[in-house]
């Protein structure tokens, strides 16, 4: 039987991170962020159902989603996050779930399923154990605003979207704390993987 395994954080806590080396390491691991990106796609049903809700000033010239206006507006009105999540949620499920039983069948030992909003979304029902990659809030804040070149207000409405990380701790079975170097971070993946025989 295969092993499934949450692996989850918040936004820019490092699952990429993590999730790379694993995946260098033969770990195969199903992104929640490419499969929101993946069921969105010009023409599939959530698209239409995007387009009918927030109407086609949120599509680019070539009518794909315009990810940036999209996130301005669900970032700072709950409600339309929510609307949001309702649509794009059913289908990130299907999809992973897809392809979690794809690597089921090829004979995968373990499958990493990469979930930002595991614990929000209540969906620790898919997975055995769950990792939890943890950064301080004012690093958080920091390599958000570098890496997207957002400033302090858009990362703070992106961060309150989500549950606070130090509230995530006590939710999870293992915590990696990716406050240090990536080296560091690394030795405790290392470990855990060691520590629960985890094999791809
Ligand atoms: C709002 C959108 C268009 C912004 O796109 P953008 O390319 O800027 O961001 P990206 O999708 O890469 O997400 C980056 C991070 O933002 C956070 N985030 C994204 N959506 C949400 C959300 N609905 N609630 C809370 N945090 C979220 C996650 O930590 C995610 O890892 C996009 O995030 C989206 O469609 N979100 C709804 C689907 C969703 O919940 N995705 C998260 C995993 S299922
Ligand atoms: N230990 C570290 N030291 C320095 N920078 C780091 C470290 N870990 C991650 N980073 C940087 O922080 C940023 C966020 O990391 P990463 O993209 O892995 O986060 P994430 O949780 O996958 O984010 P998101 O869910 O928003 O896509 C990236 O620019 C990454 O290069």
């Amino acid at each position: 039987m295969a092993k499934i395994i949450g692996l989850t954080g918040g936004i820019a806590s490092g699952k990429s991170t993590v999730s790379n080396m694993l995946k260098e390491k033969g770990f195969t691991v199903i992104d929640a962020d490419i499969a929101a990106r993946e069921v969105v796609n010009v023409g599939e049903e959530a698209y239409k159902k995007i387009v009918q809700e927030f109407g086609e000033e949120i599509l680019h010239e070539d009518l794909s989603i315009n990810r940036r206006k999209l996130g301005e507006i669900v970032f700072h009105h709950e409600d339309k996050r929510l609307l949001l999540n309702s649509i794009v949620h059913p289908a990130v499920r299907k999809y992973m779930n897809d392809k979690k039983e794809e690597a089921i069948s090829a004979g995968k030992k373990s499958v990493i399923l990469d979930i930002p909003l595991l614990f929000e979304s209540n969906l620790t029902y898919l997975v055995e154990k769950t990792i939890l990659v943890f950064v301080e809030e004012g690093i958080q804040l920091k390599r958000l605003m570098e890496r997207n070149q957002f400033s302090e207000s858009e990362a703070k409405a992106r961060m309150s979207a989500q549950m606070p990380l130090k509230d995530k701790i006590s939710l999870a079975d293992a915590v990696i704390d990716n406050n240090g170097s990536i080296n560091e971070t690394a030795i405790q993946l290392n470990k855990l993987i060691n520590c629960w025989e985890m094999i791809p």
